[in-house]
């Protein structure tokens, strides 16, 4: 790998300066340096995991990454070990490696071996939930996920951090014993260099005064820790949020930091494509979000508040009907099709896609933002998978599902009530006269007429419920108050979304 004049800022902060280095192939390097040296922003880098123009992080120069050993004229596959593991939380220890063989580099190349394997190859328990996993255990599993995905280029963040030394020395002989069985180039940046030096081949200082990678002979390598100092930082600028509307990435962005629905849909089409490289795990997503968007904690949500506006609507219109005695037996049939009408076209899908738009777009919001948070995101990037194809387009997807099918079980709810209300309020009419009343305006009960408004204004508002809440969840997360915040902004702009978009389709209907 050949690194030539790479700058890299934080900020105003220059943590890199015109640095040329070659990182040799097929052996270990092991970058060190002072806590806020900048290592994990380098490996970063490495990983293709920061824009060149990012808004706090950019780079400049060129990095050459060699040639892919599978397949020369493929550009390499680098795979990252994350300092926090990144490991899909909802999936088994089984199908996290599964999944790493099923994205592996070269899907036509042959299995080196099976994940049960792999889990074995490196000692992780395979019968527990990845939550339940040892420090150690979860460090494993991340090494077997990444190296089953075959990357060229293997590059591990702090492999030891936050393990007792027994465990470090550990760690360190694995990557030692699957560099010598699996000969991939291997990039370890620490600063845990006493337990990391003895696997090195090579070894490069991040020289914090100099802001170079500085290659440090054998012979000089007990002068490492006098050479490793913590870094004072500078304050980091506030981004600037102008948009490069001209740019793909500028756009990107801004739905990123917006979650602009309007912006995303039109992108939509592009973003699914292409859709689900594997469909076993495109299906599984999508299931995975259709039981968050339509699980039976919805139903309840949505039956009782259709039980809510069926009641008040029938019960209240009679009761204070004005001179009640004389005016109901002129208007009865009349106000029952109004309520049917008001109930179908506007009332239960207004009611309906807000507390989808605020149950459901939180949950997305709080699904994908604890993925952005926890790392998975750019997990999914470096095993080649945009994380837009499996998990945006299964949002929307589950969105398209689940909205008409949790309004039409709100509005059946409010139509059941709707006819026990009146019948119990009117017990010498009956059910036989409401029925023929309800539907007046609406014509048939199955295929109500005007279904297809409706049907539009669930769909639209699915869609951009789904859209705004994946973007604000994949938004950048510093922290669990970043998600916090993303769940927040999620309610309140699919709230407004939701009747936006209700008030401009009423203007068309009606
Ligand atoms: N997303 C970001 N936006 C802005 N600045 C960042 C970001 N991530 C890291 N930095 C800054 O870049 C500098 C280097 O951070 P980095 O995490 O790479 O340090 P490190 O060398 O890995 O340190 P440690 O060994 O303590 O983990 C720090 O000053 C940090 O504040």
């Amino acid at each position: 790998m050949q690194l030539t004049d790479l700058n890299i800022q934080a900020g105003r902060q220059s943590l890199l300066g015109d640095t040329t280095v070659t990182i040799p192939g097929g052996k270990i390097t092991v970058i060190v340096g002072g806590s806020g040296a900048g290592k994990s922003v380098l490996l970063r880098v490495l990983a293709g995991l920061i824009p060149r123009d990012g808004e706090t992080l950019s780079w400049q120069g060129q990095i050459q990454l060699g040639q892919s050993k599978s397949e020369p004229g493929r550009v390499p596959r680098v795979g990252i070990v994350f300092q926090q593991f990144a490991l899909f939380d909802e999936l088994s220890p089984l199908a996290n490696v599964q999944f790493g063989i099923d994205h592996r580099s070269d899907p036509g190349a042959p299995v080196s071996q099976d994940a049960r394997q792999w889990l074995e190859e490196l000692g992780v328990p395979s019968n527990r939930h990845v939550a339940q996993l040892s420090g150690g255990q979860k460090q494993r599993l991340a090494i077997a996920r990444t190296l089953a995905s075959d990357p060229d280029i293997l590059l591990y963040d702090e492999p030891t951090s936050g393990l007792d030394a027994a465990s470090g020395r550990k760690v360190a002989e694995l990557i030692r014993q699957t560099q010598q069985r699996h000969q991939r180039t291997s990039v370890v940046v620490t600063h845990d260099y006493e337990t990391l030096l003895p696997i090195a081949d090579e070894v490069l200082l991040l020289d914090s005064a100099e802001k170079r990678l500085v290659s440090i002979a054998r012979e000089d390598w007990s002068q490492i820790p006098d050479r490793m100092k913590p870094v004072a930082t500078e304050p980091i600028t506030t981004p600037d949020t102008t948009i490069a509307a001209s740019s793909l990435a500028g756009i990107d962005r801004f739905v990123t930091a917006t979650g602009s629905a309007l912006i995303a849909a039109v992108r939509l089409p592009f973003d699914g494509l292409p859709l689900f490289p594997r469909p076993r795990w495109g299906i599984r997503f999508f299931l995975h979000y259709l039981r968050l968007v339509g699980g039976p904690s919805a139903w309840a949500y949505l039956i009782l508040a259709g039980l809510i506006v069926g009641f008040t609507t029938t019960y209240f219109t009679f009761r204070f009907l004005p001179f009640r005695l004389y005016t109901q037996p002129l208007l009865i049939d009349e106000l029952l099709s109004s309520i049917g009408f008001a109930l179908y076209r506007v009332l239960v899908p207004i009611l309906a896609t807000t507390l989808i738009a605020a149950r459901c777009g939180a949950a997305v919001a709080a699904d994908v933002g604890v993925k952005q948070y926890g790392g998975q995101i750019d997990a999914l990037r470096t095993l080649g998978v945009r994380p837009q194809v499996y998990l945006l387009a299964c949002v929307v997807m589950a969105f398209l599902v689940a909205t008409p099918v949790l309004e039409w079980l709100a509005f059946t709810a409010a139509q059941w009530i709707s006819l026990a209300t009146f019948v119990n309020t009117h017990p010498d009419i009956g059910s036989h006269f409401w029925e023929q009343h309800f539907f007046r305006h609406l014509g048939d009960s199955t295929w109500p007429k005007g279904w297809g408004w409706v049907m539009l204004k669930n769909l639209t508002c699915g869609v951009g419920t789904g859209t705004i809440g994946y973007y604000r969840g994949a938004s950048p997360k510093h922290s669990a108050g970043d998600v916090s915040n993303a769940i927040t902004s999620t309610v309140l702009w699919t709230t407004l979304f939701v009747l936006v978009v209700h008030f401009i389709i009423a203007l068309f209907e009606f």
